[in-house]
């Protein structure tokens, strides 16, 4: 995690920190989204099943400094993997086909910053405004400016803090299908701690029943006519002191909302803490899956095939497939890392085609890919298995690698946010030692790819 000057430079540059594991059951980032397409006046957009038939749009609130956090940059534009969290929340709206628009509002200092963020990682469904003072004044900027652009106005807006970055389409379902249905709809979650009311010298008062309450979270959604009355005629002391959009629906317009308990990812990032265990999510998710490359020979396949079980072990999951060609060109569009094995190779160039694969599918826009070349020898005549050399010689096809040549390669690749690791099978004919090797080799690949340093760029591992 990175929370320095935010500039953008920096957002790409830094992007490392060790941290606890977390234990929260992630949603998954994934690409950034397209326009739906759209026939003239009309929308129904398909989502698994169900289809939403009327215009969505998103007002993520940012405009805030994040104090509670004690860092100098509003945790909005903390980075993680080289990119600000405000870009994850993008994106996680962004995937949703049938979400038209997403107005993201900031501090009028970081309207630049954010048009770099937005261009950077190539977010297509978002425009920048201004915000206000207070929570509830940056969401109503954001609601006004709705109705200003030149889109068609929504029929729902879904409110979320850019502060929470997991927030599945499931749950966006269901809470604009509830809006539209109800004129509001928010997610709850348990409450974890009773709450109490204190006297003013500060003695119990009073304490609620925990099972009557719930807590409040976000996204939550509302017809447009709905939000923008309630923002009409709210008072001053809200919009200086409220902390709930829908006590202003209820109050003001009348409307009871309809609640959804939500997952527990629905979080939002209020304490420094909070960074670390985003941080932790996010790596996990990028860490589930890789694609072991093998060029199609026999030894290649073999080697892959005990990577496969031993990374089984580690909770990864691994596809096997000879090359990146035809069916197989769709592992360069999912969020897979890529391990290419090559066996009584002696060069690089079948890493080097993965990776040109790679820059071509501009896959590295969101966050950094993992590349892993693995190499061995097979020595004995048994082609069946795979055995590697039994000297200390850590040699491809008996010619040493050259190290300064993965280095060379890893570090063009770097500038492409691609990040490539060598590892090198230690030799054994013995198959226990070959077993151990095995397993070294999936806790380094598993290690190196949850990590991402940077640090180990261009370096040959030996397992
Ligand atoms: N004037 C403000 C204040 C807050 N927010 C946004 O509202 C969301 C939730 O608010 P909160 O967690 O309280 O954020 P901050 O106000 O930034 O944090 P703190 O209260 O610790 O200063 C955040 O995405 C925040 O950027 C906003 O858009 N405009
Ligand atoms: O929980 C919420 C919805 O009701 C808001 O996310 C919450 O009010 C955020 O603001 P703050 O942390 O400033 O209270």
């Amino acid at each position: 995690m990175t929370c320095r000057d935010p500039s953008p430079t920096q957002l790409m540059e830094d992007n490392h920190i060790n941290m606890q594991s977390h234990s929260c059951d992630p949603d998954r980032p994934a690409h950034p989204g397209i326009f739906p397409t759209r026939e003239a006046g009309k929308s129904n957009h398909q989502l698994a099943g169900s289809s939403v038939d009327f215009l969505v749009s998103v007002v993520l609130p940012a405009g805030g400094t994040g104090e509670r956090t004690g860092l100098q940059t509003p945790k909005q534009f903390c980075s993680f993997l080289g990119r600000p969290l405000i870009s994850y929340t993008i994106q996680a709206f962004e995937r949703v086909s049938w979400i038209q628009s997403i107005v993201v509002v900031v501090a009028k200092e970081n309207m630049d910053l954010m048009t770099d963020i937005v261009q950077r990682f190539q977010h297509k469904k978002v425009r920048a405004v201004p915000g206000g003072s207070t929570r509830h004044r940056s969401i109503c900027n954001g609601v006004r400016a709705l109705g200003d652009g030149e889109e068609e106005r929504p029929k729902v807006v879904i409110i979320h803090d850019a502060v929470r970055p997991f927030v599945d389409e499931d749950l966006l379902y269901k809470i604009a299908m509830a809006a539209e249905e109800q004129g509001a709809a928010g997610a709850i979650r348990p409450l974890v701690s009773t709450v109490i009311a204190t006297t003013s010298e500060g003695y119990l008062d009073h304490s609620l029943e925990r099972a009557k309450y719930r807590a409040s979270e976000m996204p939550q959604g509302f017809t447009y006519d709905v939000i923008c009355q309630a923002y009409q005629k709210c008072s001053e002391s809200d919009f200086e002191f409220g902390t709930e959009c829908l006590h202003l629906a209820l109050q003001y317009c009348g409307t009871n909302a309809k609640l959804i308990q939500g997952p527990p990812t629905l979080w939002k990032v209020t304490y420094k803490r909070d960074l670390a265990a985003a941080e932790s999510i996010i790596k996990e998710t990028l860490s589930r899956s890789a694609c072991v490359i093998t060029g199609g020979s026999e030894q290649a396949v073999t080697l892959a095939d005990a990577l496969q079980k031993a990374v089984g072990a580690l909770d990864m999951k691994l596809d096997v497939i000879p090359d990146l060609m035809g069916e197989n060109a769709g592992y360069l569009l999912k969020e897979w890392n890529f391990i290419q094995v090559s066996v009584n190779r002696s060069c690089l160039s079948e890493v080097e085609a993965v990776l040109t694969d790679l820059q071509a599918a501009n896959r590295a826009v969101l966050h950094p890919l993992v590349v892993i070349w693995t190499s061995g020898r097979r020595t004995d005549s048994d082609s069946s298995k795979v055995h590697l050399s039994g000297s200390d010689e850590l040699s491809v096809s008996g010619r040493g690698v050259e190290p300064a040549t993965i280095m060379d390669l890893a570090s063009a690749a770097k500038f492409r946010n691609i990040l490539l690791y060598g590892i090198q099978l230690r030799q054994t004919k013995d198959a226990e030692r070959w077993e151990r090797s095995v397993l070294r080799l999936a806790e380094i690949t598993s290690a190196l790819i949850r990590e991402r340093s940077p640090a180990l760029v261009g370096q040959l591992l030996q397992a």
